[in-house]
């Protein structure tokens, strides 16, 4: 039995398969995409057509590799960045492009929203989760006032993963863990919330599609899919999920007391829990997993989006940008780094702009600048685990997946900075290896769900103890002296 787990992110969609039996990953295909261009600077959207292109050609590359074993390939799961809004017409075509997570135009809606719920503290606790305009209801509220043309023709509205389930079955569904980062959900009960919902319009209940627990499959890979890659009659594609809830399964982020760290565009801290987490300040995401447990979740915006930036500026590759940062010493020679290039979710500062400062003759040279920018955005996942930590959410170890955890001297970096260990696992696709994973406990389904999750989980997920890092105590003294400099220079915004 072969799995396909597929994870659409920020910067490409990957398709991996996976053998169920032994756990092993046999093919794994990947394509990009671009951010659309000419937008305002506190936009970001993408075609989601791009992911429907970038989902075809990598499976494709996946089913060439495969070759006569395409034949086993038995279900298929989809993980995908979350938040994003993809408005879609009676015809199932997206009326304009998606607005993505890190697009930060909403601010002015998420203040609306917040005041029809009855303020900051009323908002939480109606929805679990404080109106960010990382969120999602936030941009369907800025569609219907900015756009009102392309909101009444919008007939359904998705998130990314939702919207390639739809293209993978012609159905159109959310599930729990993805739903759960719209801001609309009422995440203890896990029900849409009348309340959010009125605050948008009423019109938006014809407009959601069903909502069904992330252990009901969607539906059968559809005919002219299954044709294309060659496939046999019957491959199920379960309810996938946000790529954070898919990477805590592929992370092996399913039972208490596992902490997991995501170094893609995004940087992410979460832990499973049995019942919700709510927080507040909201500046723990109270979200679901895809599991139907909870997801209490930090996000960061500022991460790869930074150190891509200033590895750009020099036109360096990856291993010259990793050597650059290994030769300049913990703290970056007093170069400080506060790296809010495009606003920040944790803490709450949509509008905020980054800073640099200390610098001397000594400390400002390209190294320094690099070192000080993955200093900064690994402060910024430090304040988010150190917020986490505050709810007893803790671990031995941070396990780390996802891009730049291929990075061994940010994988150090991210150890000191911690102060406890971090590891990766075998493989870097923690999102596809999850999406995986709960297709293959959806074929088991119903009372076996559970314990297919664990036991393809065990098969699946290992940590690989080559990639393990100790925090130093010298370097560790001087990031906690950062993290301090750090909590003093982000100041939440106060509403
Ligand atoms: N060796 C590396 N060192 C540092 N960053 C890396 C390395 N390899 C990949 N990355 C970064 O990882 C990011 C992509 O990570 P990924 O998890 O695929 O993101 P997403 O899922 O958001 O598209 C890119 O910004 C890339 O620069
Ligand atoms: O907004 C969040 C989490 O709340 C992000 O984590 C997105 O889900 C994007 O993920 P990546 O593309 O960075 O993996």
């Amino acid at each position: 039995m072969i799995l396909l787990g597929i994870d659409c992110g920020t910067q490409s969609t990957k398709t991996i398969a996976v053998d169920g039996e032994t756990g092993a990953v046999l093919a794994v295909g990947q394509r990009s995409h671009a951010f659309v261009s000419g937008l305002a600077a506190e936009a970001a959207e993408q075609d989601p057509r791009q992911w429907v292109q970038a989902l075809e050609e990598s499976a494709d590359e996946v089913m060439k590799k495969l070759g006569d074993r395409r034949r086993e390939v038995a279900a298929i799961g989809v993980s995908g960045q979350q938040h994003g809004l993809v408005a879609l017409d009676r015809a199932g075509t997206p009326v304009r492009p998606a607005k993505l997570w890190c697009d930060n135009s909403t601010v002015v809606q998420c203040e609306q929203l917040t005041a029809a719920l009855g303020g900051p503290a009323r908002t939480v606790e109606t929805v679990g989760n404080s109106m960010r305009t990382g969120y999602t209801a936030p941009k369907i509220l800025w569609l219907k006032q900015q756009e009102p043309e392309n909101w009444n023709r919008t007939a359904t509205v998705l998130l990314p993963h939702d919207y390639l389930n739809f293209f993978l079955t012609g159905k159109a569904r959310m599930e729990f863990g993805d739903a759960s980062g719209m801001a609309l959900l009422d995440v203890r009960n896990r029900v849409w919330s009348e309340d959010a919902i009125r605050a948008i319009g009423a019109e938006l209940w014809e407009k959601l599609p069903p909502l069904a627990s992330s252990r009901e499959p969607v539906g059968e890979l559809r005919e002219e899919l299954r044709a294309r890659w060659g496939l046999a009659h019957g491959v199920m594609v379960s309810a996938g999920g946000g790529d954070n809830m898919m990477a805590a399964i592929g992370t092996g982020n399913i039972r208490p007391g596992v902490v997991s760290a995501s170094l893609g565009t995004s940087g992410t801290l979460f832990a499973y829990s049995s019942g919700p987490i709510i927080d507040p300040t909201g500046e723990i995401a109270g979200f679901c997993d895809s599991t139907d447990a909870w997801l209490p979740l930090v996000c960061t915006v500022n991460v790869t989006l930074v150190t891509e930036h200033v590895r750009n500026l020099f036109g360096w590759d990856h291993v010259r940008f990793e050597a650059e940062i290994s030769k300049v010493p913990a703290g970056a020679d007093g170069l400080f780094f506060l790296p809010y290039l495009t606003g920040e979710r944790t803490p709450d500062l949509p509008q905020a702009t980054g800073a640099l400062s200390g610098m001397t003759l000594q400390n400002f040279s390209p190294a320094h600048l690099a070192r000080a920018a993955v200093e900064g955005v690994t402060l910024g996942l430090g304040y988010g685990l150190n917020r986490l930590r505050s709810f007893g959410l803790r671990a031995a170890e941070t396990r780390l997946t996802g891009g730049a955890s291929k990075s061994a001297a940010w994988r150090q970096i991210c150890a000191d900075v911690f102060d406890g260990e971090t590891v990766c696992l075998t493989t870097s696709e923690g999102a596809a290896m999850g999406a995986a994973i709960q297709a293959g406990a959806t074929l088991a389904g119903g009372t076996d769900w559970g314990e297919a999750l664990t036991s393809l989980t065990a098969r699946c997920v290992h940590i690989d103890e080559s990639t393990r890092c100790v925090p130093d105590v010298a370097r560790r003294a001087v990031y906690q002296e950062l993290q301090e400099v750090f909590s003093e220079r982000c100041r939440p915004v106060q509403r």
